[in-house]
């Protein structure tokens, strides 16, 4: 499966002019290589222009959900759709979507974790629902947004059901980039499954984000890093049967005693 990942500079409220550099980025660096799957990052509409979200909100993601269908369409080509502010009743959630190449909505997933460091629970609405997998190409895979990271047990739950890829869209500040590198690296390790990050570069009001997106293998060797300044694609391939190897050589999962595990913490 290859992937591309699109380490965007976004432009702070200006869903438009994203829409444009989004396009613009398929045309020019994806098309003749066409990969099978390409990934956008957290909030990619809107940045993190909080105080004016209501503003610039899609209405029922619809504005951003239809574009992302006719570029999967006309490129051939599986996305995952990074996250968008979206106005549902009133209320602005930070939801992800992922569609496949036939312009179809696979999954969508409104952001469980708010991240008070960026006063995102003012202003954002939480999610209800935690991760599911979903299936690209057959292969069974996770979304997660950002904060989330630092939750591993959203992301146990996936990899008990099969996942062997997660995703994280992200806008992640440089301030905290080490536990951005160390927990993905962690994750792909103690659940067996490849880490696909996008995360976003630039400054917007005084937080710097740091790039750094990673592809990080089962083992937990880092397949591809971006910079932490520039905007950039990175394209790898990965073999998502290494899984099934590393499964059987470290059996993790079939050490497990879940009885003696309290639930619900
Ligand atoms: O957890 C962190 O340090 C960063 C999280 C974040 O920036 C986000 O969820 O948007």
């Amino acid at each position: 499966m290859k992937i591309s990942i699109y380490q965007m500079e976004i432009v702070p409220g200006n869903p438009l002019e994203n829409f444009k550099k989004v396009e613009e980025w398929l045309e020019k660096e994806i098309k003749s290589s066409a990969p099978d799957v390409i990934v956008l990052p957290e909030m990619w509409t809107t940045s993190y222009t909080l105080e004016d979200i209501h503003i610039h909100a899609d209405d029922n993601g619809k504005a951003t959900v239809a574009f992302l269908q006719s570029l999967a369409k006309t490129f051939n080509i599986n996305i995952i759709g990074g996250s968008f502010a979206n106005k549902v009743d009133g209320k602005v959630y930070n939801t992800a979507v992922v569609i496949n190449r036939q312009g179809e909505v696979v999954y969508q997933y409104d952001k469980v974790h708010l991240v008070p460091m960026l006063n995102e629970p003012e202003y954002l609405t939480g999610g209800q629902k935690a991760p599911e997998v979903f299936e690209l190409d057959g292969i069974k895979m996770g979304l997660i947004i950002c904060y989330d990271l630092r939750f591993s047990e959203i992301i146990r739950p996936l990899a008990l059901e099969g996942a062997e890829v997660l995703f994280i869209v992200a806008e992640w500040p440089i301030a905290r980039l080490k536990h951005w590198k160390n927990i993905q690296i962690t994750r792909a390790i103690e659940n067996q499954m490849f880490v696909v990050s996008c995360n976003n570069v630039g400054t917007y009001k005084e937080v710097t984000y740091g790039g750094s997106s990673m592809v990080v293998n089962p083992w937990g060797d880092t397949l591809i890093e971006g910079s932490t300044t520039e905007e950039e694609t990175l394209t790898t391939s990965i073999k998502v049967e290494e899984t099934v190897v590393i499964r059987e050589n470290v059996p993790v999962f079939t050490s497990r005693v879940p009885h003696l595990y309290k639930q619900g913490l």
